[in-house]
């Protein structure tokens, strides 16, 4: 366990900066004295591009390959064409550091609220591809603007790519309690992706007898999502089908506030980035209504990459104690959300 931290900060668009200051807050306050936390905020987002034209500039991302991680607050502003920021500074992260575990765990913690009747029990993780699919960028448009124009975007799905990440998804079922892994995707119509994902799933399967398997559909398992969520306890699936899967499960498990995601590089060759699984939401940024949550349970999925599992564990158990005491009637500010859980973590 390292006894320091280097740490690149990423506060980015709208609520970015609100949330990640709370998230910021928890950290300093649950680590012990003798690890060393160094930030470093890196001013990129839709004022920097405004000012500048630039997204992420090579220099930048150097200096940021150096940190041990990242923690991203959110990435995106009306007034920047959609799809700039979003691919030119977020997706590049992802891609070059090479993040091709996306973990986005789901819980439903106790007193959150749940439009889901009989308040299932909730704990499952997705590991979502973060390097390939239909994100790559790979396509065009020829015509632009006309009646005749044609728009192609075409989802690469790789050999290599699709086993590192399913092997990744297997350690994480065969760590866990129920030992349960559903391939979700799309195979009765995407057949030449889909069935690269399913025989990866199948043979990879044999190396783990203790790991049960399933398949669902991806639009199926929308419906399951809401029905029967307790039946999912590892889902691995591709990048925008994972994109998709995470809205719906964080609504169903007390909303996009509270869903925290790693983009991991399990090799260690790059750092790993930290980041709440919302956008930079335009409609409330500056209101103080934004809820941190999501991005203190982000800094305790860095805290546990980093090796401080105590520290981690400080942090979600302070978020579950803060949850189980909130009042709907009664909304606190990010800020004030932000210092009750600092105060816990530190108490
Ligand atoms: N990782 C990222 O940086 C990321 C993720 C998703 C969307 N985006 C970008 O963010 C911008 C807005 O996207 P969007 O509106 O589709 O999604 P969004 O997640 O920003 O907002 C969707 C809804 O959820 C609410 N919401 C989001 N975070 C919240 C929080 N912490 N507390 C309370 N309510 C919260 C918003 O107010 C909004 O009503 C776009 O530019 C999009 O590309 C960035
Ligand atoms: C902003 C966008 C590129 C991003 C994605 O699609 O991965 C976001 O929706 C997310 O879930 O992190
Ligand atoms: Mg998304």
């Amino acid at each position: 366990m390292a006894r320091s931290i280097d740490l690149a900060v990423i506060p980015g668009d709208g609520i970015g900066p609100e949330v990640v200051d709370q998230g910021l807050k928890v950290l300093t306050a649950v680590l012990p004295g003798d690890v060393k936390l160094e930030t470093t905020t890196y001013d990129l987002g839709a004022k920097r591009w405004h000012a500048t034209g630039e997204t992420l500039p090579d220099a930048e991302l150097e200096r940021l390959k150096a940190h041990d991680a990242i923690l991203l607050g959110a990435i995106g502003d009306p007034t920047v064409p959609s799809g700039v920021l979003e691919r030119g500074l977020l997706l590049k992260l992802r891609f070059v550091f090479d993040h091709y575990v996306n973990l986005r765990p789901s819980k439903l913690f106790p007193n959150t609220p749940t439009p889901l009747a009989g308040r299932p029990d909730i704990d499952f993780v997705v590991v979502r591809e973060g390097t390939e699919g239909l994100y790559v960028g790979n396509g065009g448009s020829v015509r632009t603007g006309t009646p005749a124009e044609i728009a192609n975007e075409v989802s690469v799905n790789t050999a290599y790519g699709v086993e590192r990440v399913v092997r990744d998804a297997f350690e994480r079922a065969a760590a866990r309690p129920r030992k349960k892994l559903t391939l979700v995707h799309k195979t009765n119509v995407l057949v030449h992706a889909g069935h690269l994902w399913q025989r990866t799933v199948d043979r990879v399967a044999q190396e783990y007898p203790q790991v049960s398997t399933d398949y669902l559909h991806v639009d199926a398992a929308t419906i399951f999502l809401v029905t029967q969520p307790e039946r999912f306890d590892v889902i691995v699936t591709d990048n925008l089908f994972g994109d998709i899967l995470t809205d719906l499960a964080a609504a169903v498990t007390g909303g996009i506030g509270l869903a925290a995601s790693g983009n991991i590089n399990p090799t260690g060759a790059f750092p790993s980035m930290f980041e709440p699984v919302h956008g930079s939401a335009p409609d409330i940024a500056g209101t103080g209504k934004a809820d941190p949550t999501a991005t203190v349970l982000s800094v305790a999925l860095l805290l546990r990459h980093l090796g401080h599992e105590a520290e981690a564990a400080r942090v979600e158990e302070a978020v579950t104690a803060d949850l189980a005491e909130r009042d709907a009637a009664a909304p606190r500010s990010t800020d004030a959300i932000g210092d009750a859980l600092a105060a816990r973590v530190s108490g």
